[in-house]
């Protein structure tokens, strides 16, 4: 029987407000929602405006009847761009100096402190809550939208430091082992490293201090929630339970939601206007022919790597189907001249769309291999969709993950640090005819472990019910948001 709603559990959920942070965390709302837990979403104001502008989570979620959106500023004035490669640090301070009080004071207010059961933030905002000091006391966990590759690789980094294996001693140094890192042994060299490892002094560099920090803060909360599976990650997944032992693995959680849900629908969440005619396009390639290619919501390039991915796309001879986002371009002064061969290989081969239902794209017969960033959603969409990578990662967690693909899961190429036309030209043609059948086994294989973990007797499936489980056992306990003065 339903629980009566006044005494189901009440989850206020807290993404970063980016793309691939905002759509697995609704995902994962509709799947606590489908469970019966009341579900507060928090978001910006800005990417509310954007989903309610772009998506169908309105009417989706009003079948939900204690669903409730709720926003917050974050501080910047709706018109502003926040182009996270170009205004990071600007978000981050207007985050803790606006965005920070507002969010203390909300969980505060009457509506939170007598009633949340838990909250769930985003593992990027661990900052948000002065765990430390204790001042609010909510029993908190912690979601992290990124692999358990590049988690236990960051939380590893202060290791690496002390053993004096970074800061990396320059271009030279760059294909180093690292072998120091648990469960990891013989596998990443320096260049597969986050971005940010890159820093010449470590100790002293901002960013690279304050990610590592948010990192380790999110394993002193009261559990791990993660969007990989075991089958996948099992033996890093050991190693980050020695620091956080409560950890629920229950991804890819896309698939998780195609299993829960009695109909079928697409559950897009985007902030930016899907362009359908992708798939009229597609329906008329023959199966296998097409390589995808996304570079994410984040990603930005400039003008000499954009023309060097066009024209070895054109020159692989294969047909392409890219996404270029109205913010792709990093904004560099000049008019881009096209070369006629460009216009023409495109007309005869290429279709390219601002952004695309990518899950639905992946999953199309048409394609046949993936040119990704290797976030971490496309990583897991690839996976379930049993396609083969070729990837070209441009920061953040994308460098661990590209290793793992192509080192690992025998998934496809790592085209790290280079961006060249006969690269891209020859990488495209290994993936989708000289090493096809090599990768499309292996892809084939790991997207039935994936289907098997979300159904019913699999790992993820069974995580989620616990998940679900402990979160009405903390209900019962009530447990009120408590100030420390
Ligand atoms: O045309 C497109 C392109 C992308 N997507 C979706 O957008 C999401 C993109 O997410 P992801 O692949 O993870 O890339 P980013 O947007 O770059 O995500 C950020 O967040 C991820 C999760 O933490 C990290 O792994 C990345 O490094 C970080 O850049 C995916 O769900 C895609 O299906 C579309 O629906 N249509």
């Amino acid at each position: 029987m339903e629980e009566p709603q006044t005494t189901s559990p009440h989850v206020l959920l807290f993404p970063v407000p980016a793309q691939g942070h905002i759509n697995v965390m609704l995902k994962f709302a509709e799947l606590l929602s489908l469970s019966s837990i009341r579900v507060t979403f928090l978001t910006t104001e800005h990417s509310y405006r954007q989903l309610t502008l772009h998506s169908d989570v309105l009417p989706r979620f009003s079948l939900f009847p204690s669903f409730q959106f709720r926003t917050i500023s974050d501080g910047l004035p709706l018109s502003h761009p926040r182009i996270f490669a170009h205004h990071l640090t600007e978000m981050l301070h207007s985050f803790v100096s606006v965005t920070k009080p507002l969010f203390r004071d909300m969980l505060l207010s009457p509506h939170f402190s007598s009633d949340l059961t838990c909250l769930i933030l985003d593992g990027f905002f661990s900052y948000l809550l002065d765990i430390d000091d204790d001042f609010v006391k909510v029993p908190t966990f912690c979601f992290r939208t990124s692999g358990a590759c590049s988690t236990w690789t960051i939380l590893s980094i202060p290791n690496l430091i002390k053993q004096g294996q970074l800061p990396i001693k320059g271009e030279d140094d760059m294909d180093r082992i690292l072998d120091n890192v648990p469960g990891m042994e013989n596998l990443l060299r320096c260049r597969d490293l986050p971005g940010f490892c890159r820093a010449t002094d470590p100790n002293n560099d901002p960013i690279l201090q304050f990610i590592m920090s948010t990192f380790i803060r999110s394993t002193k909360f009261s559990a791990l929630i993660m969007n990989t599976f075991e089958d996948l990650e099992g033996p890093i997944l050991s190693n980050i339970r020695t620091l956080c032992p409560n950890l629920y693995s229950i991804g890819p959680l896309h698939a998780l939601l195609k299993t829960k849900l009695t109909h079928e629908t697409e559950s897009l969440n985007n902030l930016w206007e899907v362009d359908r005619s992708c798939l009229t396009w597609l329906g008329n390639q023959a199966a296998g022919s097409v390589i995808y290619v996304s570079f994410g919501s984040i990603t930005v390039m400039g003008n000499r790597e954009l023309m060097e991915f066009w024209h070895g796309l054109v020159n692989s001879g294969r047909s392409f189907l890219w996404v270029i986002r109205p913010d792709l371009l990093k904004g560099e002064n000049g008019e881009i001249e096209i070369p006629a061969e460009l216009e023409e290989g495109t007309k005869q081969r290429g279709y390219m769309v601002g952004w695309t239902p990518q899950e639905k794209v992946l999953c199309h017969e048409a394609v046949g291999g993936f040119l990704t960033h290797s976030g971490w959603n496309s990583t897991l969409e690839s996976i379930v969709a049993g396609k083969p990578m070729i990837c070209w990662p441009y920061g953040f967690d994308q460098l661990v993950n590209s290793r793992f693909v192509s080192n690992v899961w025998n998934l496809g190429l790592d085209m790290k640090d280079l961006c060249d036309r006969e690269t891209v030209a020859k990488m495209v043609n290994d993936v989708m005819v000289n090493r096809k059948e090599e990768f499309v086994r292996s892809a084939t294989e790991i997207a039935n472990l994936a289907r098997q973990s979300v159904n019913p007797g699999g790992s993820s499936y069974a995580n989620f019910d616990r998940l679900i489980e402990d979160i009405k056992i903390l209900s019962r306990q009530k447990i009120p948001v408590l100030v420390n003065n």
